[in-house]
């Protein structure tokens, strides 16, 4: 223990230097805003080399605005005694002095990597590490880790015991925090590793994955901006709760260059956020299915005329059934796209009504065409028989049974066409589930986008031909940036994608991610023993690798389970050594001498336990509280909760699958055995593994 004198004198040398960054930060931001300004009076003077010079000031000044008026809490998290005597201070953003010397380094530059790596077996000129604790501008507290105590000088001082587990145990609030300050070294070694090639990290629950994943997305932006920034970072996530949750983590480390969705929200203009029961959730994301998909692509709407009649010049033109059938076939060959051939479609049908229409008359073939490309009932067969179609609207055929045996005989099993035929014939009431998106996203591929005339790009600097205003390179920069940052809704250019929960994606969810990392690099994170997916594993595999192609890849292990004390990791534990008993499992770093409650009623008594339990675990700890819940009990657990969901917002009701990756305080889980049934043991394993302070579980029996 440090007396109370040392630890406040060292607490005040800190703040010394923390005001001196602040103070440092304000005068920064003055002069960014001045320099800003300036730049747009000079840009009234009206001369070239004046516009040319408000263009550096400008864009300099306005990058240098925005980073410093970022939120900073903690801006000064850390120091650095070196051995050669210097002192860094690490912290959220880069300062330096008036005289250009370093008062603070981002933590994301080179010279900060050993805050996170030194160790005292392997210190890296580091004698001591110190965390600063602060509360806004002040600072609360400081932690040391003496690296290397024979270079230590005589005066050193080293105070404090466990910033990380003071910082695990506080509560918390109701999204994910960043832990830049608190990084260990086996995480740091995946944040920085190489911006190329795929970067995997694995571990099991609360090992900082997810933390991982998005301070790497932030250290990338720092480390190469105009590759990342401008291609843009992509981060998906498994529910539309999730990225709720991980929403601030990379706002609040200065960084909004990153696009977040769900696996439900990657295709514009669909939202999905209902989850297949797991059975289905296997066929439907199948590779199987697109086989599926490409019989459906090839097949004509329902209602398709099957004769053309059309009386020209007093000639009655006539189409049978086999005839159309043929036009069709030949026009649409294997692997071509129906929206994208519509052309061909139609030129068969003038092909093979030209020999009638010419009979005894003094025509050309183009007059023909013209005529009936402007006669109504042609236009309207044409719209019958070939419309444009939506992926949709071909999603919507599947709704019927016959439709649906007819594409998937031979591909799926009898069993697998009944699971889905149950599942579509509400899609038309609930829309699509998370897992069709995937499916959505294959039908537009395989049907392709009708061509679309041809435009001129827009121009904003564009008055009327041969006018163009006066334009410098910070307006053209601006314009180029924000048509960067406002990319077409379905651009797919991304420079990085990082996927999370990765051992849920399935098949045909690699394929859609595939399609939008075709030239991007990668970080997958997950925990293979925390998967739902109880398709074929080899297909899984082989779609994961034909979406990573053969980038080089870097493995990176997790080892220490930060969320959970280790009273509540041993219960996850023994629901996952039960089906994998060699696997590996993080150790939990923590403990609060609090064993998880188990209790047991009656499925009459379980409204009454769950209204007396919720509030109890609110009362029990300070941050959030998660009910997880069978999906099938869902609904009616949120209608009981409905009055005290609304009044506290710390509070939420999930199912087991859309907990993946979410983290409370205080968790109550309802009916594990459902759940099993439900969605697996390995489920169940990640619902009993959210809780960082108190579990209660609630078992029903069935009467
Ligand atoms: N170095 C760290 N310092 C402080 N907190 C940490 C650290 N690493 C992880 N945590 C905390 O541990 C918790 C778990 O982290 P995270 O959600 O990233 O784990 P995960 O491996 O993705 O978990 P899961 O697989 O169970 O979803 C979070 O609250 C995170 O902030």
């Amino acid at each position: 223990m440090t007396d109370v004198s040392t630890v406040q004198q060292e607490i005040a040398t800190e703040q010394r230097h923390v005001d001196r960054v602040y103070a440092r930060l304000t005068q920064l931001r003055a002069s960014a805003a001045r320099a800003e300004k300036e730049g747009y009076r000079l840009a009234g003077v009206g001369n070239f080399g004046a516009l040319v010079e408000r263009d550096a000031m400008v864009f300099h000044a306005a990058r240098r605005r925005h980073v410093l008026d970022a939120e900073h809490e903690g801006l000064v998290f850390g120091r650095l005694d070196l051995r050669a005597g210097t002192v860094l201070h690490v912290g959220r953003l880069g300062i330096r002095g008036e005289n250009g010397e370093p008062l603070l380094i981002d933590w994301r530059a080179p010279a900060a990597a050993a805050f996170y790596q030194a160790t005292a077996a392997d210190p890296r000129g580091v004698v001591r590490r110190r965390m600063i604790q602060s509360s806004g501008e002040r600072v609360t507290g400081v932690e040391d880790d003496l690296l290397d105590p024979q270079a230590a000088p005589p005066d050193m001082r080293v105070v404090g015991d466990g910033a990380l587990l003071a910082t695990l145990a506080r509560a918390k609030g109701t999204g994910m925090r960043d832990i830049v300050a608190t990084i260990q070294r086996e995480q740091d070694e995946a944040i920085r590793s190489p911006g190329s090639g795929v970067t995997v990290v694995s571990g099991g629950p609360g090992t900082g994955k997810t933390a991982v994943a998005l301070h790497r997305a932030a250290y990338l932006l720092y480390s190469d901006r105009g590759r990342y920034a401008g291609g843009g970072i992509l981060v998906v996530g498994p529910s539309a709760v999730f990225v709720d949750y991980i929403g601030s983590v990379l706002p609040s480390l200065g960084e909004d260059a990153a696009t977040l969705r769900s696996l439900g929200s990657l295709v514009v203009g669909v939202t999905a956020t209902r989850a297949d029961p797991t059975p289905v959730a296997a066929v439907k994301g199948s590779l199987r299915m697109r086989r599926v998909l490409e019989r459906a692509v090839r097949d004509g709407v329902p209602d398709r005329p099957t004769e053309l009649r059309l009386l020209y010049r007093g000639e009655l033109l006539h189409l049978d059934a086999a005839r159309l059938d043929r036009i069709w076939d030949r026009a649409l060959p294997r692997g071509a796209r129906r929206n994208e051939v519509r052309r061909a479609g139609i030129d068969g049908l003038f092909d093979a009504l030209w020999p009638q229409a010419r009979a005894g008359k003094l025509i050309t073939r183009i007059e023909f065409e013209d005529d009936l490309a402007e006669r109504e009932e042609f236009r309207s067969f044409l719209r019958a028989w070939w419309p444009r179609l939506l992926p949709r609207h071909v999603l919507a055929w599947f709704a019927d049974p016959a439709r649906l045996r007819r594409y998937a005989t031979g591909i799926l099993s009898n069993a697998e066409i009944r699971l889905l035929a149950d599942s579509y014939r509400t899609l038309a009431t609930d829309g699509p589930t998370i897992a069709d998106v995937a499916l959505l996203d294959e039908l537009d591929e395989l049907m392709g986008r009708p061509p679309k005339p041809k435009r001129r790009g827009q121009d904003p600097y564009h008055v009327r031909d041969g006018v163009r205003e006066v334009t410098t390179y910070a307006d053209r920069q601006r314009a180029a940036r924000a048509a960067a940052v406002e990319r077409p809704d379905d651009y797919r250019d991304y420079a990085h994608l990082v996927v999370d929960e990765a051992q849920d994606v399935s098949p045909m969810q690699w394929r859609m991610l595939g399609r939008r990392g075709r030239l991007a690099s990668w970080t997958v994170v997950g925990d293979p023993a925390q998967t739902a997916w109880t398709g074929d594993p080899a297909e899984l595999a082989r779609a994961r690798d034909r979406a990573l192609g053969s980038r080089r890849r870097h493995e990176f292990t997790l080892s220490t389970n930060y969320r959970n004390p280790a009273e509540i990791f041993a219960e996850a534990a023994a629901v996952i050594r039960a089906v994998l008993p060699d696997l590996p499992l993080p150790k939990a770093v923590r403990s609060t001498g609090v064993p998880p409650v188990t209790l047991t009623v009656p499925d009459a008594e379980l409204r009454t336990a769950v209204h007396d339990a919720t509030p109890r675990l609110l009362a029990e700890v300070e941050g959030t509280v998660g009910v997880i819940t069978p999906a099938a009990r869902h609904p009616q657990v949120a209608t009981w909760l409905a009055e005290l969901l609304t009044t506290t917002p710390r509070l939420q009701v999930v199912t087991s699958l859309q907990s993946k990756g979410m983290e409370y305080d205080g968790v109550l889980l309802l009916a594990p055995d459902e759940i099993t049934a439900e969605a697996g043991a390995r489920t169940l394993y990640v619902a009993l593994s959210r809780a960082t302070q108190r579990l209660t579980k609630i078992r029903v029996i069935r009467e």
